[in-house]
């Protein structure tokens, strides 16, 4: 079967989205499918995935965050007929606008994944309402409780859940010594991701060390900001890691850092958001202070330093978002679409 897999937002930005449907492309290929990636992107990103990249994107705040879209026509145009290529299309965010769309409108046989999460007003609404009922016949997943929700107000679908996945990493048995190690990884200016509160921690206890990876450093006093790093490099920042530190203020449909974190083995101290909750509940491994509050972040994650850490714990959590576990779930998808 060839699959064309779309993401409507830049391979040149890493984010969630991507990361998906990067490993998704790639556990397919190992189960005997052909699948490719059709996205924006000027060729920065490293994979061995096959990837037919479309040029550059258009930044777009949107949800506190920065959207990095493919818009003109010529890119839609192009997407549609790369995409008409393949047996079946896999669009993710299919109502973002520009190349996602234009692919879903057009496929015969269409899969949608929704990974946002966000109240629209009454105009966005409307708006997201007519561009739903303009998608043909598809099978529509979601990523979460979050993103259902979204999908009901849309379209009054209630899709299948299949969660966000991750490629769970090798074991690292490294012997972690020194001050331990808290971590940061996202999108470091983008308000959302709450990285002030992250700054804040760090002042607020300066027994750990605080470590931030991700796109935009800011120069935070007492945060070594690595900036942007392969996926190899940030895999070893988080082999190293004692806490994966969460401190996202709203927006989240899901949270896949959180995962990244205890597939390395380390322990989530994270803002008290729904999809948080939804992702890891285990207070085995991650604990919750409320969202905003950097007084009650140290507080957490101070206890959740000096309390023992079992971080084979970690990683069996993360077990459950493996692509071996979610893959088949989307293959199931890939059925029902005829
Ligand atoms: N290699 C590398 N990866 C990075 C870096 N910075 C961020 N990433 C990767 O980018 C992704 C960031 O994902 P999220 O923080 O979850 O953010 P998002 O792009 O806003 O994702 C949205 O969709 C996700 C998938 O459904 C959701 O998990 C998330 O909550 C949000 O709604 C993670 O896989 C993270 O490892 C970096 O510097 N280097």
């Amino acid at each position: 079967m060839r699959v064309c897999l779309v993401c409507p937002y830049s391979l040149d930005h890493p984010g969630g989205v991507a990361t998906h449907v990067l490993g998704l492309a790639r556990w397919l290929r190992s189960n005997g499918a052909e699948a490719e990636v059709l996205a924006p992107g000027t060729g920065t990103v490293h994979t061995d995935v096959p990837l037919r990249l479309l040029g550059r994107s258009v930044p777009l705040p949107f949800n506190g965050s920065v959207a990095h879209l493919g818009l003109s026509p010529a890119q839609a145009a192009k997407a549609r007929e790369i995409s008409a290529g393949y047996d079946l299309v896999h669009v993710h965010e299919p109502l973002t606008p520009g190349l996602a769309y234009a692919c879903a409108r057009s496929a015969d046989r269409l899969v949608v994944t929704h990974h946002a999460s966000f109240e629209p007003g009454r105009a966005l609404l409307r708006l997201l309402r007519a561009r739903a009922a303009r998608l043909p016949d598809r099978v529509t997943l979601a990523v979460s409780q979050a993103a259902a929700r979204l999908v009901g107000d849309v379209t009054g679908d209630a899709p299948h859940l299949v969660p966000n996945a991750i490629e769970l990493p090798e074991r690292s048995d490294a012997p972690q010594t020194g001050p331990p190690m808290v971590v940061f990884v996202g999108r470091i200016r983008e308000p959302r991701k709450g990285y002030e509160v992250f700054a804040d921690v760090a002042r607020l206890v300066p027994e750990a060390r605080f470590v931030a990876v991700g796109q935009g450093g800011r120069g935070a006093g007492g945060v070594e900001e690595l900036g942007l790093l392969d996926g190899a490099a940030l895999g070893r920042v988080l082999d190293g890691a004692r806490v994966l530190m969460a401190p996202n203020l709203y927006g989240e449909s899901f949270g896949i850092v959180l995962i990244e974190g205890l597939a390395h083995g380390a322990a989530v101290v994270a803002s008290d958001l729904a999809a948080f909750r939804d992702v890891v509940d285990d207070p085995a491994v991650a604990t919750f202070f409320p969202a905003g509050d950097a007084m009650a972040a140290a507080e957490t994650l101070r206890a959740r330093l000096s309390a023992p850490h079992d971080r084979d714990k970690a990683r069996q959590v993360a077990e459950r978002y493996g692509w071996d576990i979610v893959g088949p779930q989307v293959l199931e998808a890939y059925r029902r679409a005829g």
